[in-house]
């Protein structure tokens, strides 16, 4: 086919969402992947619990790692006060020019910082770059067998502190066992699994939420 999957949910939500409402981007998205084409977005029973936590922490400092489209990059910022951003790593250009836009077009340019590059090479960088000192919330959804070795890493760089959340996508499905194994058999962290289904589908999967307690 001429246009790629993530161009095809860009052209939805240009045809079907309003400029500067995140709601009517999310809901054309979410539309489009369950009547249309399924596409790897969280999507919205997942979503649902994603803004409950995103509310519990009200956090000022996030990081997503694994863009997309820029999906749950608008269900996390639409629902952050002013002053609060959320930096997120896309290692692929071509979904990183089309969350470009779905960003733009939801109005929430001023609450994300999108990266692009691989998480393993930028999340040393974060300090020094953004000026972060600790995050609040970090959201996992990038390559699954990246989830534990970009945890490790947070924690080395000093990005992860007392009280920082990890919300980790597809646990389940395609699943993270040795990401799973580490945040539930670490005395360092506090961890609840929240049961739901793959975007779109009848498919087991779930959102794993982890509390750093310290050191
Ligand atoms: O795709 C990637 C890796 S990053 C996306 C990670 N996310 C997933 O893989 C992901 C997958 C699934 C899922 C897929 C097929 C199933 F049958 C069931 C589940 C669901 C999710 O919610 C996910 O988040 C990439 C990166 C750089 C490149 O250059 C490139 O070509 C590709
Ligand atoms: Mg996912």
């Amino acid at each position: 086919t001429r246009t790629s999957r993530p161009q095809r949910i860009l052209k939805a939500v240009q045809r079907k969402a309003t400029v500067g409402d995140p709601q009517s981007v999310i809901t054309a998205i979410d539309h489009f992947c369950r009547h249309r084409e399924w596409a790897m977005n969280v999507g919205d029973e997942k979503g649902s619990i994603l803004d409950s936590v995103v509310n519990e922490v009200s956090p000022v400092t996030v990081l997503e790692l694994g863009t997309y489209c820029g999906y749950s990059t608008v269900r996390i910022a639409r629902l952050l006060p002013p002053g609060a951003c959320v930096i997120t790593l896309e290692f692929n250009p071509d979904y990183a020019a089309i969350a470009r836009q779905v960003i733009k077009w939801s109005g929430l340019e001023d609450k994300v910082q999108l990266v692009e590059g691989a998480s393993g090479d930028w999340i040393p960088w974060m300090k020094e770059h953004f000026g972060v000192q600790a995050f609040d919330l970090v959201f996992l959804d990038h390559w699954k067998e990246r989830y534990l070795p970009d945890t490790k890493l947070l924690e080395e760089c000093g990005l992860i502190q007392k009280g920082t959340v990890l919300l980790a996508d597809n646990v389940i499905c395609p699943g993270t066992p040795d990401y799973l194994e580490y945040v539930r058999n670490s005395p360092h962290y506090n961890s609840q699994y929240y049961r739901s289904h793959l975007e779109y589908t009848k498919a087991e999967d779930g959102l794993e939420k982890s509390v750093f307690l310290g050191y």
